[in-house]
């Protein structure tokens, strides 16, 4: 028997299931799900909810669960083809918004939030925006993980990558979650990302044999060592708009590469993200919006 469930009832059923959508261009779902440890949707309803033609349409689906070892929250993410990363950088400013919202917080909030990628805090700042501590980035190319090898201590930075008869220079850098980011191709130093069909080359990215965990891939264009242009083709979500552990990734990457500062403006086709990756702690801080822009239901 198929129980259908129209995401309203869904949403009445939990009364807090909502949908937070667009931040910073990427959508997701946020599921109020902070009395029961595991999420009330499986992996199957999140691909049907994230579905652009039949369902509701994101790039995935985040949970508020309960806090572990004394933090405020967990969150978890399903991408929209169902897989599980271990975190999501837009996702914990939509995560933090739709907190605010539901226990109507007012002004600066912070909290603490166990992830797949350890402990995330974002806090929403007086003007609106969030702005989240990504915890330091990993670049020990076993933990990335990458099977290329490591060619800058223990490292990969700006090693070569065969892509269909294509070498292109790639820094791989985890925010929890694997990152593959390239500024060049051997034969262009230069990438112009706009001219980049995402569609034909960024899934061979994804699924190349270098990446047992597959990867989300950045191409960058430097406009200036403090500002850096980029599009991404993400695991388990394709090209999306914006993301911001990726542009966390960039910024490392920029940086191991002596192409950019510690402090960038990334412009990504949903908007800019600022990051800095500040010397003293060696931790990633990223800044952006976060705003609601639409509800929809869909029958699970
Ligand atoms: N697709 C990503 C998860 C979402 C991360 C990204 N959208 C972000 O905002 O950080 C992955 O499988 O690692």
């Amino acid at each position: 028997m198929v129980m259908e469930y129209n995401v309203k009832e869904v949403a009445s059923e939990f009364p807090n299931a909502n949908d937070f959508s667009k931040i910073s261009k990427r959508t997701a779902r946020t599921v109020d799900n902070r009395d029961s440890v595991e999420p009330k949707i499986t992996p199957d309803q999140a691909v049907k909810l994230c579905d652009r033609n039949f369902g509701i349409g994101a790039d995935g689906v985040i949970f508020a669960l309960p806090g572990i070892n004394g933090t405020d929250y967990t969150m978890r993410i399903f991408n929209s083809d169902g897989s599980e990363p271990e975190m999501c950088g837009n996702g914990v400013r939509c995560f933090a918004r739709f907190i605010a919202e539901l226990e109507n917080l007012q002004g600066k909030q912070s909290f603490t939030v166990h992830t797949g990628a350890g402990l995330i805090v974002p806090e929403i700042q007086e003007d609106g925006k969030v702005r989240v501590d990504m915890g330091e980035p990993i670049l020990k190319a076993s933990d990335v993980p990458t099977k290329l090898p490591a060619n800058k201590d223990q490292s990969v930075v700006r090693s070569k990558l065969d892509v269909d008869g294509i070498t292109w220079n790639v820094t791989c850098v985890s925010m929890g979650n694997p990152h593959c980011v390239t500024f060049a191709t051997e034969a262009s130093q230069d990438l112009q990302v706009d001219e980049l069909n995402l569609a034909e080359i960024g899934p061979k990215f994804e699924h190349h044999v270098m990446f047992p965990a597959r990867t989300n891939t950045e191409f960058v264009q430097v406009l200036s060592p403090k500002h850096l242009k980029m599009r991404v083709w993400e695991r388990g979500a394709g090209a999306t708009l914006a993301c911001g552990t990726g542009a966390c990734a960039t910024v490392v990457a920029a940086v191991l590469e002596g192409r950019a500062g510690r402090s960038c403006t990334v412009d990504l086709p949903g908007g800019p993200l600022d990051i800095e990756w500040r010397e003293e702690d060696n931790h990633i801080y990223m800044t952006g919006p976060a705003e609601v822009v639409f509800y929809g239901s869909i029958p699970l």
